[in-house]
């Protein structure tokens, strides 16, 4: 199956330099790290569609093809119900709308946990079938082991600490984390735990500041924060609620636009122009010549 293709765009914005096969690289990513406090913190975005990524990418260092999609486009009430198929298709979507961006693809509730070699069987799928460079798996100490195993495979490993969306039932709900000592210590030992094992970087999610910061000093992997410190090494967020698409967000999010209020408003007046017959107009009708 072929996945590398170029789509035509539409804008040079989309297209900000003529180079085709010029993607930022996993290394390039983790050079931040070395390049310590001159170096730009790493931008990342989720994405989930092909022209989604076209707009995004050009912005980006990096696109999460999160499961976050669970939530955003299918409507379910957790991530818990996103399958490897799922995120295969966006995933595909996603570097096929894409150049320049490193694609991480998010690897599903119930695909890498049972073993190291189900991980394995997992992550190569993602690779194989999507083009992306690397996958993500949420947890710490629990999955040095297996990240250990990818890692030593080829296969690039974004890790994910603090709170763990995979982990609602057992976390009871989305609340921060790190609040007591213990789930402090379990946070920073996690961070190292990652790190030992041979991830290239790792999402710091919902925690108590203080600690994304730690984490961020104690390891030589670049951190990406949500909900989580601007002195992370870098920072994620789900696109449409940054763009304002949705009208309960977490606290970490920004909305920085309502695009929400746009939609509607143009619903809007599509509704109203079919009601009183005044669309389609002659300028988008076909007229005998
Ligand atoms: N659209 C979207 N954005 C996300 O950031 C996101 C998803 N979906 N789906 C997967 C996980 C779930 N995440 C979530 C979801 C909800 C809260 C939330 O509502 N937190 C509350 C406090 C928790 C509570 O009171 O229960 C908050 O106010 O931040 C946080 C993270 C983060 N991830
Ligand atoms: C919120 C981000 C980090 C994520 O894991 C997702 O989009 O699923």
């Amino acid at each position: 199956m072929s996945t590398t293709f170029q789509l035509d765009t539409a804008t040079s914005r989309a297209n900000p330099t003529p180079a085709p096969m010029k993607r930022l690289t996993v290394p390039k990513i983790m050079q931040r790290k070395v390049d310590g406090v001159t170096a730009e913190p790493l931008v990342m975005l989720t994405a989930y569609t092909a022209r989604q990524a076209q707009l995004l990418d050009p912005h980006c260092d990096m696109l999460l093809v999160g499961d976050s999609l669970g939530q955003v486009i299918y409507g379910l009430p957790s991530t818990l119900a996103v399958t490897l198929d799922m995120m295969i298709a966006h995933g595909a979507a996603v570097v096929r709308g894409s150049y320049h961006s490193v694609v991480v693809v998010d690897m599903p509730f119930g695909s890498y946990e049972g073993s190291p070699q189900q991980a394995f069987a997992s992550a190569s799928r993602i690779l194989a079938e999507t083009g992306a460079a690397a996958v993500k798996l949420e947890g710490g100490e629990a999955m040095a082991e297996t990240i250990a195993f990818l890692a030593a495979r080829g296969i690039p490993v974004m890790a994910h600490i603090g709170l763990t969306p995979q982990a609602v039932n057992a976390l009871g709900g989305y609340m921060a984390r790190g609040r007591s000592d213990a789930e402090e210590a379990k946070i920073i030992a996690d961070g190292k735990a990652v790190a030992d094992a041979g991830a290239f970087a790792v999402v710091i999610e919902g925690v108590v500041e203080d600690i994304a910061i730690a984490v961020t000093n104690a390891i030589a992997i670049p951190t990406v924060g949500i909900g989580a410190s601007a002195q992370c090494d870098g920072q994620v967020l789900v696109t449409e609620d940054m763009l304002g698409m949705f009208e309960r967000v977490p606290r970490f999010v920004k909305k920085y636009n309502d695009i929400a209020a746009v939609i509607s408003a143009t619903a809007e007046t599509y509704a109203a122009e079919v009601r009183s017959r005044s669309f389609p107009s002659a300028d988008h009708t076909y007229q005998p010549k």
